[in-house]
């Protein structure tokens, strides 16, 4: 079996752990690194697996995942780039740091592979996307695919999108949270008790991400079928549009993919 470490096991990270043990992944065939002890045998203890050094970890591992914030990945480089023998894949989850941050640093001819994830992971709803750098071929790209297979939905894209995909998927569950506690609060403010609330508007949600994925119709045509002529909804309607929310939408997005191509000047 394949052996996989995953380099800064945060919360993503632990996300890629569960998914791979879920799919059955053997314990023994799992690697995580974390830099402080209590981390190390948290990890040790929820995932039954080894946590050890980063430079192990890569020795070992026949694919290698990084974790790690954006701001940690130069120092992390650093002290795997003598354990790499420049064979086996290396797949970044960083935000903003293209393929190349990765192959400038790593022995000549390391496969490196960019991957953006998402939260839902943790309940197995994930959209994954993966671009292949100048050294990762198809193969490799298929080994990465099987380790973001069991967090949800897989997609390939040139990594000319990954920035995009970042502010749209990658934060994107942010966005629907945010809109989640506005219609929460509407909720407070006439009148409602705080624990039906959250039930409503969660439901509610639910309910329509649910539409979205079932029926396979346009978000318009569902939005029309709940907007009756003269009723309540298209008041509603109005004031969003007066509020120009989705020009704040379409500038949040922008923002987002803004900063990840910042970072990537930032850590070139
Ligand atoms: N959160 C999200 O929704 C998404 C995040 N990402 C990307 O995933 C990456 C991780 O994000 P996230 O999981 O949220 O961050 P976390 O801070 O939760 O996880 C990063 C982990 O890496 C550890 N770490 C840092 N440096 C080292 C090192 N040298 N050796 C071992 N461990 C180290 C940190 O340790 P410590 O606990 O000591 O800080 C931390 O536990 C980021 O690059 C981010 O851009 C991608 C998609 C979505
Ligand atoms: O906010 C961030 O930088 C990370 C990347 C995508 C989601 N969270």
């Amino acid at each position: 079996m394949t052996t996989v470490a995953v380099l800064g096991a945060g919360r993503i990270g632990k996300a890629v752990l569960a998914g791979l043990k879920r799919s059955g992944w053997p314990a023994e065939d799992l690697l995580a690194t974390a830099r402080r002890p209590e981390r190390a045998a948290a990890l040790e203890s929820e995932f039954g697996i080894q946590v050890v050094s980063n430079s192990e970890a890569v020795k070992r591992a026949d694919i290698t995942v990084i974790a790690v914030k954006p701001q940690d990945a130069e120092a992390l480089l650093e002290e795997l780039a003598p354990s790499l023998s420049g064979d086996n894949p290396v797949v970044s989850l960083c935000a903003g740091l293209p393929t190349t941050f990765f192959e400038k640093r790593l022995p000549d001819g390391t496969p490196v592979v960019r991957a953006m994830t998402n939260t839902p992971a943790l309940v197995e709803e994930a959209v994954t996307v993966i671009s292949a750098g100048k050294q990762a071929t198809e193969a490799h790209l298929r080994q990465a695919e099987q380790l973001f297979q069991p967090l949800g939905h897989t997609l390939h894209l040139d990594e000319s999108h990954i920035d995009a995909v970042t502010a749209l998927s990658g934060s994107g569950p942010a966005y629907f949270y945010y809109l989640v506690e506005g219609m929460i609060d509407a909720a407070i403010l006439m009148g409602l008790p705080r624990s039906v609330a959250q039930e409503l508007i969660v439901q509610t949600a639910t309910g329509a991400a649910a539409m979205l994925r079932d029926t396979g119709e346009h978000p318009v045509q569902l939005r029309e079928a709940v907007t009756s002529p003269a009723g309540t909804t298209i008041n509603a309607v109005r004031e969003l549009e007066r509020h120009r929310v989705r020009a704040a939408i379409l500038d949040a997005a922008e923002a987002a993919r803004d900063r990840a191509r910042e970072i990537a000047g930032e850590y070139s």
